[in-house]
């Protein structure tokens, strides 16, 4: 195999490959950009026009994601994969991979649309890297753009793998997108109604890219992935990549769960109090009149939504960040 192949290891250690760019036997180009990045351009003659990001390891603790990215590397090394895509694989936090950690002192993935400009360190510094290295690759006109940002979540899910479609002025959601997720084995996604500050949201608004954050299960170290069953996106990857994805039919879009934003619960003080214990589950129905959480100054948060559910509920948030989203059953 190419030692580019190793990505996922030279991130874990923190090397960088002697030879930056290399060549598989039928000429795929891999070209390593920066740390964790890593740039495939298909063999001449092969190319089918689409612009396929990958992305995991924005969160370090996330690992299913960052494997299943590293098999799909090490298959296009060896030449079993052929791309006809060209592809960016961005593994988003090498530090805090290193460390099995969500992040070390800020949340990339609340860094993104300039946010990076307001904050410092090493977490900055790389939210603008990532932005960098996704503009350049998305430059090029005349091409399909697709970005799948690959994550798992803190808690256990009524629905294990959804997706989260960001929101832009102007734009409507694609459908052939939800049917390509309902193929992939995504059971449910939240429609955004308004602009984000993460990866997907920047990829998205800024940049053009369909593009999604696509939640795959339990966060669960290196290795103790075996419960989580990836294999239909896996598969969906792999067609992805190299251009044999069948045309796709009618509807197929039986089966998949719509959600909206009804309410964005943000965390102001220290004084915020989650009322729900931390074996909840994403996707918990909440009844009509809760109390879900309080904060300084007597804001409370009740429950009034017919149907709402709980999704990211995490009270160890910084202040002025989302400590939950209250979502709502929508349809197109
Ligand atoms: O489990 C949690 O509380 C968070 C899981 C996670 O990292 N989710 C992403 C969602 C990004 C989005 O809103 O598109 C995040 O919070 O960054
Ligand atoms: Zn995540």
């Amino acid at each position: 195999m190419l030692a580019l192949g190793k990505l996922l290891d030279l991130t874990l250690v923190g090397r960088e490959p002697t030879e930056k760019i290399q060549l598989t036997a039928d000429g795929t180009r891999l070209h390593w950009l920066a740390e964790g990045a890593l740039e495939v351009t298909p063999a001449s003659g092969r190319d089918n026009g689409l612009d396929l990001l990958l992305s995991a390891g924005i969160h370090g603790n996330e690992t299913a994601p960052i494997e299943l990215l590293d098999r799909l590397v090490q298959r296009i090394a060896r030449g079993e994969l052929k791309p006809a895509a060209r592809l960016l694989f961005l593994l988003g936090n090498p530090e805090a991979m290193r460390r099995g950690e969500r992040y070390l002192e800020q949340d990339i993935n609340r860094l993104f649309c300039g946010r990076h400009e307001d904050g410092s360190g090493s977490e900055a510094l790389r939210a603008a890297e990532l932005e960098r290295l996704a503009a350049a690759f998305f430059a090029r006109d005349g091409r399909q753009r697709l970005h799948y940002d690959l994550h798992t979540a803190i808690r256990g899910s009524k629905i294990e793998q959804f997706a989260l479609y960001p929101w832009s002025e102007g734009r409507e959601h694609s459908r052939a997108e939800l049917a390509r997720l309902r193929r992939a084995g995504i059971d449910a996604v939240l429609l955004q109604s308004k602009t984000g500050i993460t990866f997907s949201s920047y990829t998205y608004s800024r940049l053009g890219a369909e593009a999604f954050t696509l939640e795959l299960g339990k966060a669960r170290p290196f290795g103790q992935n075996q419960v989580v069953n990836l294999g239909r996106l896996e598969a969906l990857l792999q067609v992805l990549v190299d251009g044999t994805e069948a045309p796709a039919g009618e509807g197929g879009l039986d089966g998949l769960q719509l959600f909206a934003v009804s309410r964005e619960v943000i965390k102001h003080s220290d004084h915020f109090r989650l009322h729900l214990d931390d074996a909840v589950d994403n996707f918990t129905e909440l009844d009509h009149g809760y109390l879900l959480a309080e904060d300084i100054g007597g804001t409370r948060w009740i429950v009034e939504e017919k149907g709402a559910r709980i999704i990211f509920p995490n009270p160890r948030v910084r202040n002025g960040l989302r400590a939950g989203i209250l979502v709502v059953p929508t349809k197109l």
